[in-house]
């Protein structure tokens, strides 16, 4: 289990973004953080993959303090992290970056599937360099396809992964999610602000203004959280125009 405590980190100019943040990710399930832009959810998933250190706090993964582990001691160690916005890295195909995230080579018929997943036909992409020549939704798509790909990983992070994605497409992610939440025994940890991801969560965290707002399963928390939309509120208890309530 992935549990984080007491979790806060600031920007250099003392601005305090995460501000003391208890969580446990439950094992084998798919928890979405969601909540208000600028809340904290991007900057929270960047401390679980090691791309941030927090200022104070401890993360543990399977009872072991992994805080100051980096980004390559905790992918080895099973954490994948899918950027909100990918890297592109010149000279390398699709096909070797599947390879690499699978750590072995996968065959044809393995990176059809896989790219079958993510609503991209394989047979276009499979050669074709992970560079600037990409569409942002295409990058995206590969940059997830490579976070399926990670077969030793235990948990799955994605930011935000229906960021410029067509509804195609989205609707396949959305089958992705159902077999992986259904079939690996894999832990999702979803950064969404869309409602049909929400709809299949397991669990639902809110993160407004640093702090947790909310959590529980997804059953109790969206049918509040729709309800707060419908009341013009966002969900962490300010109206549109900022003020409290
Ligand atoms: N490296 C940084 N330097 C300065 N400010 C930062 C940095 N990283 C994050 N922030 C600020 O911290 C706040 C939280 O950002 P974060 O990206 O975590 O929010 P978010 O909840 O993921 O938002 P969104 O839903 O818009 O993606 C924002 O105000 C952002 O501008």
């Amino acid at each position: 289990m992935l549990e984080l405590k007491n979790i806060s980190w600031e920007i250099p100019d003392g601005d305090k973004i995460l501000k003391g943040i208890d969580l446990e990710i439950p094992d084998g399930k798919m928890t979405v953080i969601t909540g208000p832009n600028g809340g904290g959810k991007t900057s929270l998933a960047k401390i679980i993959a090691g791309l941030e250190v927090p200022n104070s706090g401890e993360i543990l993964l399977d009872g072991e303090n992994i805080t100051d582990w980096d980004i390559t001691k905790r992918a080895k160690n099973g954490i994948a992290y899918a950027f909100q916005q990918p890297v592109r890295f010149k000279g390398v195909t699709v096909r070797d970056l599947l390879n690499l995230a699978a750590e072995r080579t996968l065959s044809e018929r393995e990176i059809c599937s896989v790219l079958g997943e993510v609503g991209l036909c394989a047979r276009d992409y499979i050669e074709r360099d992970v560079d600037a020549s990409l569409s942002g939704g295409e990058s995206k798509r590969i940059e997830i396809a490579t976070v399926l790909s990670r077969e030793n990983a235990k948990i799955l992070v994605f930011d935000e992964p229906e960021a410029g994605i067509d509804l195609w497409s989205f609707t396949s992610l959305i089958d992705a999610f159902q077999k992986l939440k259904n079939e690996s025994g894999k832990s999702l940890l979803v950064i969404s602000h869309q409602e049909r991801i929400l709809e299949i969560a397991d669990y639902i965290v809110v993160i407004a203004d640093g702090n947790v707002r909310a959590f529980g399963e997804g059953k109790d928390v969206l049918p509040q959280l729709l309800k707060e939309e419908k009341e013009s509120k966002c969900p962490l208890g300010k109206d549109k125009k900022g003020e409290n309530n």
